[in-house]
């Protein structure tokens, strides 16, 4: 639907069909593939919703988006019919009025079914009958459909209390025991935090946390990074927000901040960041530089570089040199050039997880296990463009030992020119090194990977 009809049809007066929106958004999402962050914000910018009804939207699509699997056994069951059997509108209002009568306790059961049964009145050909006695059907067979009834393993009911997926939860338990993989579970379930970045080179955080506490937003200074400021609520959209147009502050987890920490670079460096895009970690090393040196930013995608030139631009960044370039293939005059070398490579994410709901349904074991290589392909190439004496930095934002840990010890035995350091003395926190793994539970912040090792003469 063209941008102008969906308006019309979102809208009653000034204000908009919350529900209405939510069931679009999660049909881009579910159906087409969009990613929920991204179809999220655009709805948010685009409808100007009030921030009652922001946070209500937020919740209804990522809440549906997190509880899918069990959203859709719960229907399956109801229906007798599997999901690619139904209309793919009627599975997004059925998810949706599921969740809201399941988990959304605000919520008056009669106004769930009734809101769902006019969704499907004005969404869909004559469903409404159906999707209202599916709603009420599900209310009279709760017990049947509790978890304890549905699961039929002991993974599977993890898999539907935590919503994750069966291979996920059976991975972290062979990796990190019971104990941990819990831990995650519950996290990744856990809203995210909103964390932003004071811009250094144009900002302090006390200014910023002032302006912004007279400004109604309540806000807090990280107790782990000394520029992170973790916001607790705010007025308006974030985007339209004066500091984030006038580049004083970017959003980005502690978590990530924690990696330019690990590279320390100093004003005057030579640095290359050879998975750059879009630009979070390069440009919070251009703040650590005063703006002053060179960065070599790389990213193999040419449309994430025009992203980062705007990045750029918008925190004041000068320093910045922006190519599109594969790092497996970076030229042989960046040889033995560089103080620094970042190499935040592509990875399975599975520390972003709860920010992005619908990546836990996304990833494929198959291309999980496939990422080693290119990572270690990445790392060998780029290792060549550190000058002796000069640092690498390999860093991810998964807890997959096999791309982290696994990754770093086979690059090591195949250099001995190079020898670990300990990434924990560098950060503000506490943590543990030499590589040091940020587990999102404990560290309460995004699960991160950081080894740093230094180029010796042999
Ligand atoms: C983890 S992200 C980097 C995040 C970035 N460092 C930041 O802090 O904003 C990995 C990036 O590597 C890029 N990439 C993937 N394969 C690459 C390759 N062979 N060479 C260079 N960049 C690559 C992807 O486009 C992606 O932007």
């Amino acid at each position: 639907m063209d941008t102008k009809k969906q308006d019309s049809v979102l809208r009653t007066g000034n204000r908009v069909n919350v529900r209405l929106a939510a069931v679009r958004a999660l049909l881009e999402i579910n159906r087409d593939g969009g990613y929920a962050n991204i179809v999220l914000q655009q709805y948010i910018s685009q409808y100007h919703f009030t921030d009652v009804d922001r946070r209500f939207f937020t919740e209804l699509v990522y809440g549906v988006i997190r509880r899918r699997n069990y959203l859709d056994a719960m229907i399956i069951k109801l229906t007798g019919r599997p999901i690619k059997k139904l209309s793919a509108m009627v599975v997004e209002i059925l998810r949706l009025g599921l969740y809201q009568l399941w988990y959304l306790d605000r919520v008056p059961h009669s106004a769930a079914v009734n809101e769902s049964v006019k969704l499907a009145r004005k969404l869909t050909r004559g469903l409404h009958g159906f999707v209202n006695g599916v709603l009420r059907n599900s209310e009279r067979r709760r017990e049947e459909l509790s978890i304890e009834a549905m699961a039929n393993s002991e993974a599977q009911r993890w898999s539907y209390v935590y919503n994750q997926p069966e291979w996920l939860i059976q991975r972290w338990l062979s990796e990190y025991g019971e104990d941990t993989t819990l831990g995650l579970l519950s996290w990744c379930n856990d809203n995210p935090a909103l964390i932003a970045r004071v811009n250094t080179l144009v900002a302090t955080p006390e200014v910023i946390v002032s302006e912004m506490e007279k400004a109604g937003w309540r806000v807090e200074q990280s107790t782990k990074i000394p520029e992170a400021l973790r916001i607790l609520s705010h007025r308006g959209s974030l985007e339209a927000a004066k500091w984030v147009k006038e580049g004083s502050i970017t959003f980005m987890d502690e978590a990530s901040m924690a990696v330019a920490y690990v590279v320390q670079p100093k004003p005057g460096d030579k640095v290359l960041d050879c998975c750059a895009a879009p630009g979070g970690k390069t440009m919070h090393m251009a703040a650590l530089m005063q703006n002053k040196g060179t960065i070599v930013a790389n990213d193999i995608h040419s449309h994430k570089i025009e992203l980062m030139k705007q990045n750029a631009q918008r925190l004041h960044v000068s320093i910045v040199s922006l190519y599109e370039q594969d790092a497996t293939t970076l030229p042989e005059s960046y040889d033995n050039v560089f103080d620094k070398v970042l190499v935040d490579v592509p990875c399975s994410g599975l520390g972003i997880l709860q920010k992005k709901p619908d990546m836990r349904w996304r990833k494929e074991e198959k291309a999980i296990d496939a990422l080693p290589e290119l990572q270690g392909r990445i790392l060998e190439r780029a290792a060549k463009a550190v000058k002796t004496g000069g640092h690498l930095i390999y860093s991810t934002c998964t807890i997959n030992k096999a791309e982290n840990e696994g990754v770093v010890t086979a690059f090591l035995k195949e250099h001995p020119e190079f020898i670990i350091e300990d990434a924990a003395t560098l950060l503000p926190f506490e943590t543990k090194g030499p590589m040091v793994t940020l587990m999102p539970h404990k560290d309460e912040m995004d699960g991160f990977f950081i080894a740093r090792m230094r180029k010796e003469v042999l």
